[in-house]
């Protein structure tokens, strides 16, 4: 463009206009952002509340820290800054008192926070995890929970154990080669392919083959599409108009949900083997123990089975990747559990039993451990007061939103002495039991808590012990603790997403 041409675009009248306007809206954002920040910093009902200055303006500061998956870091950092209850948000407050816990996740005067819930929601539709009002949720957990029961998850057994030896056949295959394994997507293949065969009823047969899945990429795009979702909500909608990388994103969704409906379609046509199916499908050839008075649509049970494997199958992979980093760097930790397996189950290369591990105190202080040490929910999950009311002893208005995260509250030091070592023999002493199951919420508490703890707890059962029972391990070199941060989307998983170790079979 030449400077002739330059002048005269300055000259344009049309020009001039729209710089004024945009200049106006400009001053017109400034000026509101001063005066709410004025409003928060001296107005708010939580202006006393002491909190990082950014966090007390806008609700950026907790954002920033969800896109640099460091949101739970920034706000156990706050905590040791500002004390127990700290301002984490214009209208929110984080806890880290164990004591308010349950006056929290118990009540009823609580109910889940809107714009997080709502950005979980899947496809448009409203499933167990992302349901608000306390009836709807109680009527779909009552129909959901059968399906989740112990005696569902032993009738399923069968399933867990073909999977976990097809997966340890494969590593056994591995070391006689000589080869070190990256058993990351091995770990996630098998908790995809256990929690899909519940929830639709098909093997997706992951480990066996020892690949992905075809839907596992569209599986894999709900992540960023909720983290969207809460940064700009009105992509719930419009999301999949967007171009580029985030519209793709949304577009992935839209596949996997039609994948899944399709699948549910078959599924009432051809009736149902897997207990979890057979509680929510009530049709002419599905079962006569199914609810007569509920009956969902193919949509609606597409989202809680997609919900269920959102829920189910990296929550479990990740805390196996981290008992697997726990015990190996402690390598007495390991050969005592390797003596307890080895007494309980005399068969090296069997599935163990869930029933006889759940009587091996080590194991399943292992289990405790980590689930500590490592929380793969280790988010805050907010939630609103509907009236004002006191937590642990502090006045809570109307409308503010509360939480706790298990990152901070899994560190405190009263319940957890020493509390950034892993160490399992803490679940072994009598003493301060009660204070380590009060402040002990991987899973949280109340009609919230976690639908899913059966399985998680089976699964990781029987998964560890398989494997110790069948291989002494150690980790590759090349692996450092920044690779395995807990890096935090709501959900945690290690920052490298790998885990490379050396493998050898056991003598017997
Ligand atoms: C180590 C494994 C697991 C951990 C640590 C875990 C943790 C949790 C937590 C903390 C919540 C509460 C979330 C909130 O209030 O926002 C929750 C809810 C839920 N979990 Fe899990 N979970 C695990 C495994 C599973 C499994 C295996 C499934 C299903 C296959 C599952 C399905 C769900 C569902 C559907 C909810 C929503 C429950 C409701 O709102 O009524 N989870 N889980």
């Amino acid at each position: 463009m030449t400077i002739m041409s330059t002048v005269s675009l300055a000259q344009d009248p049309r020009v001039d206009f729209a710089l004024k306007i945009c200049a106006g809206g400009l001053v017109l954002i400034l000026v509101q952002t001063t005066l709410s920040a004025v409003y928060s910093l001296f107005f708010h009902p939580l202006r006393s509340f002491p909190g990082p200055p950014l966090a007390r303006i806008s609700r950026l500061w907790s954002r920033l820290g969800n896109f640099q998956g460091r949101k739970s870091e920034r706000i156990h950092e706050a905590h040791r800054k500002y004390g127990s209850v700290v301002r984490v948000g214009p209208n929110e407050l984080s806890f880290a008192d164990p004591g308010a816990v349950r006056a929290i996740y118990n009540s009823d005067v609580f109910i889940k926070e809107e714009s997080f819930y709502r950005a979980k929601r899947i496809f448009h539709e409203d499933f167990l995890l992302s349901y608000r009002d306390p009836k709807a949720h109680k009527q779909r957990r009552k129909l959901l929970s059968r399906g989740f029961s112990q005696a569902s998850m032993n009738e399923f057994e069968p399933n867990i154990d073909t999977k976990i030896t097809a997966m340890l056949d494969h590593w056994t295959a591995k070391t006689v080669q000589g080869h070190s394994i990256d058993v990351f997507s091995w770990v996630h293949w098998l908790g995809f392919d256990t929690v899909y065969h519940l929830m639709f009823d098909v093997d997706p047969g992951c480990v066996k083959y020892g690949r992905s899945h075809e839907v596992m990429p569209y599986f894999y795009a709900w992540k960023p599409t909720y983290m969207f979702k809460e940064f700009l909500p009105v992509l719930e909608r419009w999301g999949v108009l967007v171009p580029g990388y985030v519209g793709n994103c949304f577009r992935g969704v839209n596949k996997w949900k039609k994948y899944a409906m399709d699948i549910i379609q078959d599924c009432r046509a051809t009736g149902v083997n897997t207990p979890f199916l057979r509680q929510v499908i009530s049709s002419p050839t599905g079962p006569k123990d199914a609810d007569p008075g509920v009956s969902l649509t193919n949509s609606q049970i597409a989202e809680e089975c997609m919900g269920g494997m959102f829920g189910g199958s990296g929550t479990t992979a990740t805390t196996f990747i981290y008992i697997l980093w726990g015990c190996l760097q402690k390598p007495e930790v390991s050969r005592r559990l390797q003596e307890e397996l080895r007494a309980a189950f005399p068969d090296r290369d069997a599935v163990p039993d869930y029933r006889v591990c759940t009587g091996l105190p080590l194991l399943q202080a292992v289990i405790n451990e980590t689930l500590r040490r490592y929380p793969t929910i280790i988010a805050t999950l907010p939630r609103t007061a509907i009236q004002d009311t006191v937590v642990a002893n502090v006045a809570v208005p109307k409308g503010t939103i509360v939480g706790i995260q298990n990152y901070t509250i899994h560190l405190n030091e009263q319940a957890f002495p020493n509390a950034e070592e892993w160490d399992p023999d803490r679940w072994l002493a009598k003493e301060g039991e009660d204070q380590r199951r009060e402040a002990w919420v991987p899973f949280s508490v109340g009609p919230r808590k976690c639908i899913g703890i059966n399985l998680a707890q089976m699964e990781l059962s029987k998964l560890t012990a398989a494997f110790f029972r069948r291989f002494d391990a150690s980790i590759d070199s090349s692996m450092t603790q920044d690779d395995m941060r807990l890096y935090d989307t709501f959900n945690a998983s290690p920052a490298s997403k790998k885990l490379v170790l050396h493998l050898k079979q056991c003598a017997d």
